[in-house]
């Protein structure tokens, strides 16, 4: 009976929305995650942003599609849950931030120990390296070698150079999220 009123759920959303995607968001604390979903989600740009604890949920309607994102917080007590809400998405979202670049080497090893995880075979992944309005901002190029994604093999990988205050790019973030939708 559950799964027959579920398929009627799904008819109905699927009238409204053509296309669902299912996304993770993770990265070190304080990189922009909270700051992305807000401003995916409602517009919301904010300075003060309280650190996440644990997780967030959200879904968020954009033209077409319903992204469902889970925002899971970056401080090194939370990062053993990234493995459990990136198992099954469209796409992980790995948010950088280009403007403090001694952190890439622990953003490498963070990202390379997650994609290890047999679970998470194939999944696609977008990196960001946010916050580019602050001047000396790591480019694409630089974050791609500090962080070894040419390393990276068996799953779509893509990097936007973008920041969450400037809104700058994320009109192409949209586009390449709602591309792994179905
Ligand atoms: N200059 C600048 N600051 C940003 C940008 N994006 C986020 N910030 C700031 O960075 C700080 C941390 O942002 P959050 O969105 O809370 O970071 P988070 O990754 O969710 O952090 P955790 O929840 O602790 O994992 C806040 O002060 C934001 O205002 C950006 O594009 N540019
Ligand atoms: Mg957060």
């Amino acid at each position: 009976m559950a799964s027959f009123f579920s398929s009627i759920l799904q008819w109905f959303s699927g009238l409204f929305f053509s296309k669902h995607a299912e996304i993770s968001v993770v990265g070190l604390q304080a990189s922009g995650k909270t700051s992305f979903v807000n401003v995916i989600g409602s517009d919301q740009w904010s300075e003060e942003v309280v650190p996440t604890v644990a997780f967030n949920f959200r879904k968020i309607k954009k033209g077409n599609v319903l992204f469902k994102v889970w925002d899971v917080a970056g401080q090194p007590r939370y990062r053993s849950l990234w493995e459990r809400y990136c198992s099954g998405v469209d796409a992980i979202v790995f948010i950088v931030d280009a403007s403090d670049k001694e952190k890439f080497e622990t953003a490498r090893f963070e990202l390379h120990n997650l994609l290890s995880q047999p679970t998470l075979q194939g999944v696609p992944l977008l990196v960001l390296g946010n916050k580019n309005d602050v001047p000396g901002h790591a480019t694409v190029n630089e974050l791609i070698k500090a962080l070894q994604l040419d390393r990276i093999q068996g799953r779509p990988v893509s990097c936007y150079s973008c920041s969450m205050k400037s809104q700058h790019n994320l009109d192409i973030v949209l586009q390449w999220l709602a591309g792994r939708g179905h």
